[in-house]
Parts: C-alpha cells; structure tokens; sequence
C-alpha cells in the first residue's frame, strides 16, 4: 500500500483569503494527510465567518491521520496581532514567514512529504522592513538552491528565467550562466518529477519578434542561441528562441513540454488567462516539493465566502501526484 502523503499547508497572509481557502478546502475528503499552518484562532473565526463547519485537530508530528471533510489539522503558530479580513498589518508579517519556514523545515527533515503555499502579500513583508520578493525566492535561499518558477495550467506549463524584479533589470539578468543552469533544471525535473523521458522546451525571445535578427536587440543573438546550441549538443531537445507573440498558439503548444519565458508577465499572463482558478504553481530545483495557486491574496474577497478553491485543490493534487512518485 502506498503511504499517505504528509503535506503542509501554509496559510499565508491572514488578511487575504489563504485562510478562507483552508477552510473551504477542509470541507472536501482529502487522500493526505492535511496540516495547516498557521494561527489556529485565525482559522477558526474564518470559519465561523465563512458559517462553514470545522472540527479542529491539534496536529501532533507522531499522528498521521488522513484528512477528512470537515476537520482540519492545525499546526499552530500564534499571529502576532489580531487579524481584520482585507485590512493588511506589517505587524503579522513576521507571523507569516514564521508559518514558511516552520513548514519548510518540516519538509527539508521528512516530517512532512510536501509544501503547499496559500498566497501572501509580498508588498506588506517589504513594508514590515523584511527584504522579500517571493516565496520562490525565499525558497530558494532557505534551501541553498537554484530555482525555477514554473506554473502549471490550461495544458500548458511555463517557467520563467527570471521572476520577481523591476522589468528594467530583466535584460541584465538574461545571463549565459543564469539562463544555462535554468534550463538544466527544468529538464531535470520535467524528467525526474514529471516522468518526462525526452522533453521538448520551447524557448522565448527576450525581444519582440525573438530580436527580429538583431534589429530589435542583440540578446537572442548574443546569449540564448549560444545557450541553446551548447545545450543542443549535450542533447536536450530545445525550439527556439520564438517570438513570445506567436508561439503560444494551441497547435505550436501541443508539440512543447514546456515554454521557457524570458520574465513574468510575458509568460504568466498567458496561462493564467487559460486557466485562472485551476492553474497551479511548482518551484522546480527544490530538495523538497512545493506547489502553489496560481492566484493573490485578493484582500477584497477576504471573509466574503466568493473566494474559489480551485487552484488550490490543484495545487494539492499535484503535491500528493509529486509526493507519491518520490515514494515509488
Ligand atoms: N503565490 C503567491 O503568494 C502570490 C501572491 N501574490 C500577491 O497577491 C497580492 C495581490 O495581487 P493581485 O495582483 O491583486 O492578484 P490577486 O490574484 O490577489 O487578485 C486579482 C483578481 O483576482 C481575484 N481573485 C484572486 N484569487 C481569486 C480566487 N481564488 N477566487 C476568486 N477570485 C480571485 C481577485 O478578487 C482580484 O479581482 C500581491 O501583493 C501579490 O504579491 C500574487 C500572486 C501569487
Ligand atoms: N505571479 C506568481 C507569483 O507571484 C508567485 O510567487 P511566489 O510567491 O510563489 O514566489
């Protein structure tokens, strides 16, 4: 029989609606066993205000129960300061990465199987004076490893080679090292977790029309075909660089594994235009599993009962799916 799948939940910011989405979630019969992470008072008021029923579990590391509709294990971490749905406070900012580390730790020893991440609020954590930009990130640096951002959705996957920066320095961080060890990663992974024999990566131009030869920039020219090529040789199976405004059409996608996107919003908006709700987001070159919704913290649905769980349930779908091959 195989074992049951042990995932952390983070709850993330606690003005938003991760914790909506942990109650909401709990409602349904899970095949895992469920701990959420976070403030336990917080949960249970969200759910009163929700007027969803929930039975509380105090998680205990030595219990493994599978989840079931209607009760929740919670690993408690206390916030810092009473939370008011929608109203963001810099006080609980540190309560929050409390809640990532500790679930992050959790994974890195076994405790649990895999990390799944309701969203936070990146700007608050800033504004609490923590130098921050994402979860991948944080990741990243909690585990000492080089990472890439990719998200999942609309029979579509893409990763990006850079995240979370102003788009002014996205240029300079189109390196032949950086975009080199992102590419190797993802066809690691797309082979070791996704079961992805030879996998075929379509990558992106930084510029429009892919350069256009160099008139309308020299990165293509300059450092991604040399990428390309040296990889090619090793015997990766790489398309492009493409122009990122064609090659997202359905009949050139159903040929590529993966788009490999140069930045956010060239290779993110387009997915979750696919698939918002059910898009899920996976941080490939962790030593632990981590998945995520493909959404914010959308204070303005925060306690209102209109926030929907299905990226969520998606996410944890692929966390159990990932978490099961690591065991077989
Ligand atoms: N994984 C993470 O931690 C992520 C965090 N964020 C953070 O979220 C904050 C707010 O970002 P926004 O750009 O406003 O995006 P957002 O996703 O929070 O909201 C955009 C729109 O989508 C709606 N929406 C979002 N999630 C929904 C759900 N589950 N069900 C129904 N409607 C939903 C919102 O009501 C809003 O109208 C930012 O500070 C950003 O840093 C954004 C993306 C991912
Ligand atoms: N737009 C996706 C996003 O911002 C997710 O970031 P992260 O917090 O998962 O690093």
């Amino acid at each position: 029989m195989k074992p049951l799948p042990k995932l952390a939940l983070t709850a993330g910011e606690p003005a938003g609606i991760g914790p909506d989405l942990c109650v909401q979630i709990a409602q349904e019969a899970l095949p895992c066993q469920l701990v959420v992470i976070a403030d336990r008072n917080l949960i249970k008021e969200r759910a009163a205000m929700l007027q969803q029923p929930l039975e509380i579990i105090d998680y205990t590391p030595d219990c493994v129960r599978e989840h079931s509709a209607g009760s929740l294990q919670i690993c408690s971490i206390s916030a810092e300061v009473p939370v008011l749905p929608g109203k963001l406070d810099t006080a609980n900012a540190a309560y929050v990465l409390k809640t990532l580390r500790y679930a992050t730790v959790g994974c890195s020893s076994g405790i649990f199987d895999a990390l799944v991440t309701a969203p936070v609020h990146k700007g608050i954590i800033v504004e609490a004076g923590i130098p921050f930009t994402g979860h991948t990130e944080f990741l990243a640096e909690m585990t000492g490893s080089d990472v890439v951002m990719m998200l999942v959705g609309g029979n579509m996957r893409v990763a990006l080679a850079t995240t979370h920066l102003p788009l002014r320095s996205v240029a300079d961080a189109i390196t032949f090292e950086q975009l080199e060890q992102k590419l190797r990663i993802i066809h690691h992974d797309l082979r070791g977790r996704f079961l992805i024999d030879k996998p075929c990566i379509a990558v992106a131009g930084l510029n429009p029309h892919a350069g256009e030869s160099g008139h309308l920039g020299r990165e293509e020219i300059d450092i991604i075909i040399p990428v390309l090529d040296q990889l090619r040789n090793e015997g990766m199976n790489l398309v492009g660089p493409l122009p990122a405004d064609t090659l997202f059409n359905p009949a050139r996608l159903q040929h590529y594994d993966c788009v490999f996107a140069m930045y956010h919003d060239q290779g993110l908006p387009v997915l979750k235009y696919a698939s918002f709700g059910s898009g899920v987001n996976v941080t490939l070159g962790l030593p632990i599993i981590r998945t995520s919704v493909d959404h914010g913290t959308a204070l303005d649905l925060a306690g209102t009962g209109n926030a929907d769980a299905g990226s969520l349930r998606m996410a944890i779908e692929m966390a159990i799916t990932l978490a099961q091959k690591k065991h077989a």
